[in-house]
């Protein structure tokens, strides 16, 4: 199976790319979707958060005021590390019971679109890495416009992770979305192009036919050897 790595910075457009491709029929896995549910009321997240900020982080129904949460840990470098070490375990199991799900019906390319992907070190998981890039300018212009925030909020934000920059110096493939939505489709269409082509060797070895077969061998040598 081809996990491709799908990234950037907040708001540098990479669910935009991901709808797209994801109307082309291909499969895409949510990192955004996947950490709210591990937060929600009641799973071992929202209790790990709990026990990290107090219940002073709820609201009345219970629920991880996100709004609050997210005002404190975009402000604060230290407190973003204690969420980080609360929720990420917890994201990082819901990916891989996605990728699992995948796995067992056969998937042949699944997108994980996972705005920390290189923070939280996946991109090694991950082939191609692609990077949906934008400038600072028009990352900030179209941030505070979607989420009608001001530009300090903004700033936070972006600043809360890994320079844009320097993911995309480690990326396989880059997709400069600072233009126009019809300029990003293009490329959408090149990467398309590139991500469903056929299957390599390793990643053949890797399907479930592949490792059902290694298996298979495996055993077969085994009582050979005996
Ligand atoms: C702080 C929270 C509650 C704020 O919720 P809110 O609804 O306002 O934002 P949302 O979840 O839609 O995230 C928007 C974007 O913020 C960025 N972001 C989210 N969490 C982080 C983080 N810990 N560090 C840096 N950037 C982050 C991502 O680019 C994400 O796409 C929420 O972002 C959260 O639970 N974050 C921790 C989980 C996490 O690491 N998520 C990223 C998935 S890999
Ligand atoms: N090429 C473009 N031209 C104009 N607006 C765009 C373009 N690409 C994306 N946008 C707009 O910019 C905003 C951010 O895009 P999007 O939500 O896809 O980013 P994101 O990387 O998924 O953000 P997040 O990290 O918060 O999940 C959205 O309002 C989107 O409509």
């Amino acid at each position: 199976m081809r996990l491709v790595g799908l990234t950037g910075g907040i708001a540098s457009g990479k669910s935009t790319v991901s709808r797209h491709l994801e109307s082309e029929g291909l499969p895409v896995v949510d990192a955004d979707k996947v950490a709210r549910v591990a937060m929600d009321k009641n799973t071992w997240g929202w209790k790990r958060v709990v026990a990290v900020f107090g219940e002073g982080i709820l609201r009345e129904d219970g629920e991880v005021d996100r709004a609050r949460l997210g005002e404190i840990i975009f402000n604060d470098p230290a407190k973003r590390g204690l969420l980080n070490r609360a929720i990420q375990p917890c994201i990082s199991l819901g990916l891989l019971y996605e990728v699992f799900k995948h796995w067992i019906q056969g998937t042949a390319v699944v997108i994980m679109d996972i705005p920390l992907l290189i923070e939280m070190k996946m991109n090694y998981l991950t082939h191609p890495v692609v990077v949906v890039w934008v400038d600072r300018a028009t990352q900030e212009a179209r941030l505070t416009k979607r989420d009608n925030s001001t530009i300090e909020q903004a700033r936070a934000r972006i600043d809360s992770q890994l320079p844009l920059d320097k993911k995309r110096d480690l990326a396989d493939y880059v997709i400069d979305n600072s233009g126009s939505l019809e300029d990003t489709i293009l490329q959408i269409q090149k990467l398309k192009t590139l991500i469903t082509a056929p299957p390599t060797w390793k990643e053949l070895a890797f399907s479930r036919f592949g490792v059902a077969a290694i298996l298979t061998a495996a055993v077969a040598l085994v009582l050979r050897l005996r």
